[in-house]
């Protein structure tokens, strides 16, 4: 698992480190650069590199560099941005050391005369928006069409946001310390980070920041009973689709089934019979009708909730008077069987504030931005703006597991932990995606995942799901059947690679 961390979260535990544990600052600098040394060897043309320094320690990072360059004999050349008055300590040592060494310092440059630049103008330092002779040259890096390398975070990004503070640099590569930061995690700053390295510098500590899944999150896959049998691979109860809406009923409940539930039924109108018949013979379905007495349709809820594990509701449920009463029921009937709420049922639980309070923390709320900003009261502006606290204030009044879903998404556990989800892509902003999410999810808890492992698992399957369906079919065109095909190919890659690593004992997958 990654950490994510803020600006100010990094400047503790750079200080942490320093102080606490009293490794000298320029220790971890020497690290720093020689890490941003390393990568520009491998992955960048070293013809002519300028390395373009601030006055803080971002940039006497850069100064570092450029020396390290210059002694292995490179041509390089160091352009001096900031302002000598605002050295900081380290940076008066580095510039001094850099003309002991007789590195090559220019005032004027035409930056497309180089191979490659290293941007070591701001780092997590930056504090206001880029203006005046700071903006004028960020923007000509970028019009040079020269590769950049950005050290710890592309000038102009905020670390905490990822938002541009006026202009930024748009990075090929960029080699960030000790952790990844929130900032080149969110969009767009992960746009200008380009390709991200994590390095080790030596930093002491991790802060308690923001999780992210990665590969490594294949050991929570659950794990499969060689004897076992559709029972013991969970039920999962699907209540979607509505009048001439059952896309999303398929979807959803296809999407438990391939994730590895035992057994999947729909409770859907009675006019999505036979097309869900003939589309996905493999769930089982019972049905009600719009004009069925409140006492019928609890008696078909209620023998459909007893059968299943686990209950999911509101992909294509519309937001009738019979869908409200389905929701209702569900909370007062499902004693402590976890629910996945998604879709519609996130409408009506905005609606219904009252039934907010019967959620726990088995209970998973799957809204995208438009939901969350009903059911949290708020503009989707806000929402971007303090993504967190939009969630806690929704914690305060509905207790659940949440998945906030976006471009990137972020999962808040019910014990208050936060994910960023980085996998994924454009393409799956396409109809019928999030059923699929919802499908997933309940497919998981089915086989006794916990919500507070199943939501960020189930954010991150779905990931990668869609990135093999935007390989096959292209991110333009791929549908939500692509990202159920990709989910299906990519849980077979991680059984292979679980089964593989049992085989052989070994405890690194990759090796
Ligand atoms: N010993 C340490 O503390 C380490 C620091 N490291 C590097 O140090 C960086 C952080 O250094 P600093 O905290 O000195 O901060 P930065 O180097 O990011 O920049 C801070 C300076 O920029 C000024 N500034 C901020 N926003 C501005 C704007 N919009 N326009 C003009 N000036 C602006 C500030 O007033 C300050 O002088 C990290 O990103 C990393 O690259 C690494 O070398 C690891 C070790
Ligand atoms: N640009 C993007 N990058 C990564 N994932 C995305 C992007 N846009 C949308 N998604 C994901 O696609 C899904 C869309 O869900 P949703 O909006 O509920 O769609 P639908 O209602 O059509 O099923 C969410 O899981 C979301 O995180
Ligand atoms: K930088």
């Amino acid at each position: 698992m990654q950490i994510l961390v803020t600006g100010e979260q990094m400047k503790q535990l750079d200080q942490a480190t320093i102080q606490t544990m009293g490794i000298p600052s320029l220790v971890l600098m020497e690290r720093a650069a020689l890490a941003v040394f390393d990568c520009l060897r491998q992955h960048f043309s070293l013809k002519k590199t300028l390395v373009v320094c601030g006055s803080g320690n971002n940039g006497a990072d850069g100064m570092a560099v450029a020396r390290l360059l210059h002694l292995a004999g490179y041509s390089v050349d160091l352009y001096l941005a900031g302002n000598p008055a605002s050295f900081t300590e380290e940076m008066k040592i580095q510039w001094q050391a850099a003309k002991n060494y007789q590195v090559s310092i220019v005032n004027n440059c035409r930056f497309s005369e180089y191979t490659t630049i290293v941007d070591a103008l701001f780092g997590v330092g930056l504090s206001r928006e880029l203006s005046g002779k700071y903006q004028t040259l960020v923007d000509a890096i970028n019009a040079s069409g020269v590769p950049v390398l950005a050290v710890d975070i592309p000038s102009g990004i905020h670390a905490g946001t990822g938002q541009v503070m006026g202009t930024a640099v748009r990075a090929a590569e960029t080699v960030t310390f000790a952790y990844r930061k929130l900032g080149i995690s969110l969009y767009p700053g992960t746009v200008y980070a380009g390709n991200v390295q994590v390095k080790d510098v030596g930093i002491y500590g991790a802060s308690k920041g923001i999780y992210a899944l990665d590969k490594e999150a294949i050991s929570w896959l659950p794990a499969r009973d060689p004897g076992g049998n559709k029972g013991t691979f969970g039920k999962v109860l699907l209540i979607a689709g509505s009048r001439n809406m059952s896309g999303a009923a398929y979807f959803s409940s296809k999407a438990a089934l391939v994730s590895g539930a035992g057994m999947v039924r729909i409770l859907t109108d009675e006019s999505n019979r036979t097309i869900l018949q003939q589309q996905f013979p493999e769930a089982m379905l019972s049905v009600y009708d719009s004009s069925m007495q409140h006492e019928k349709l609890a008696d078909v809820l209620k023998k459909a909730m007893h059968w299943a594990d686990v209950i999911a509701i509101g992909p294509g449920l519309s937001t009738s008077k019979t869908a409200e009463d389905l929701l209702q029921m569900v909370l007062t009937f499902r004693q402590s069987k976890p629910i996945v709420m998604d879709a519609d049922a996130l409408n009506l639980l905005a609606k219904r504030k009252d039934l907010q309070s019967q959620c726990d923390a088995s209970c998973i709320l799957t809204p995208h931005m438009g939901e969350m900003s009903r059911l949290a009261d708020c503009t989707i502006g806000d929402l971007k703006a303090h993504p967190q606290e939009a969630m806690e204030t929704l914690y305060r009044q509905c207790p659940c597991t949440l998945i906030m879903k976006d471009a990137r998404t972020w999962i808040r556990t019910a014990d208050g932990v936060y994910y960023l989800n980085l996998t994924g892509n454009h393409g799956m902003a396409t109809a019928g995606s999030g059923d699929v999410l919802c499908g997933i999810t309940a497919g998981l808890l089915a086989q006794g995942m916990r919500s507070s492992q199943a939501a960020p698992f189930a954010a991150w399957l779905h990931g990668i799901a869609g990135d093999h369906a935007a390989q096959e079919k292209g991110a333009r065109s791929m549908t939500a059947s692509d990202i159920l095909s990709g989910l299906c190919v990519q849980l077979q890659m991680l059984d292979r690679k679980i089964a593989r690593k049992e085989d052989t004992g070994e405890n690194n997958y990759e090796k």
